[in-house]
């Protein structure tokens, strides 16, 4: 089974992300999870991005070089890239804008990245993009706002399991428009 977690920045992918694969056994099945934390991957092996963005301190990906790269994962694939490679199902995390604004500020982003986050986040930007590529019957929307990285892990779990419906649109941001 491969799940692909992707979201805005700041919307807890990397916290939820880290529970599953816990060797405390947190998972009911006592197994850990693999767990692919495609951003550090790229910051680790230069042949997958192509430039950095001095604007933006971020790097350029290579998603065909990552592709190769990944071959034939299994387990969790976790990135707000992770919504443009193969994957059975797809969480997309959510959180209402001015509170990934506060979280992105606080994690020490500039202002102006956390608030183009805010802007993209209100306005569906990376869930669009998953329910164009995988279709609403792949796609697992799971809103953070109010749930600690506990309880969203939680949440990630039951898609995994299958004991969690596809949702797209449970959510609306376009008051911070
Ligand atoms: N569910 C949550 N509730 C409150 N704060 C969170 C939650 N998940 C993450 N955070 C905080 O928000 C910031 C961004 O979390 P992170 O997991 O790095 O997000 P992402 O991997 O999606 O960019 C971190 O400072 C983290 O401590």
């Amino acid at each position: 089974m491969r799940v692909a977690v992707t979201g805005t920045p700041g919307t807890g992918k990397t916290s939820a992300t880290e529970r599953l694969a816990d060797e405390d056994g947190s998972r009911e099945s006592g197994e850990d999870m693999n767990v692919i934390h495609l951003n550090e991957l790229i910051e680790s092996e230069a042949d997958l991005w192509t430039e950095r963005d001095e604007d933006r301190g971020s790097l350029v990906a290579d998603l065909e070089a990552i592709s190769d790269r990944l071959g034939d994962w299994d387990g969790i694939l976790e990135s707000h890239l992770a919504h443009h490679f193969e994957a059975d199902r797809v969480v997309v995390l959510r959180c209402a804008p001015e509170v990934l604004e506060d979280r992105l500020l606080e994690r020490g982003e500039p202002e102006a990245t956390a608030h183009e986050n805010a802007e993209s986040e209100a306005l569906d930007v990376i869930l669009s993009e998953a329910v164009e590529r995988f279709g609403r019957e792949h796609v697992y929307e799971i809103d953070t706002t109010d749930r600690d990285p506990d309880a969203v892990a939680a949440e990630i779990e039951r898609v995994l399991d299958g004991d969690r419906d596809p949702s797209v649109g449970t959510v609306d941001f376009t008051g911070y428009l």
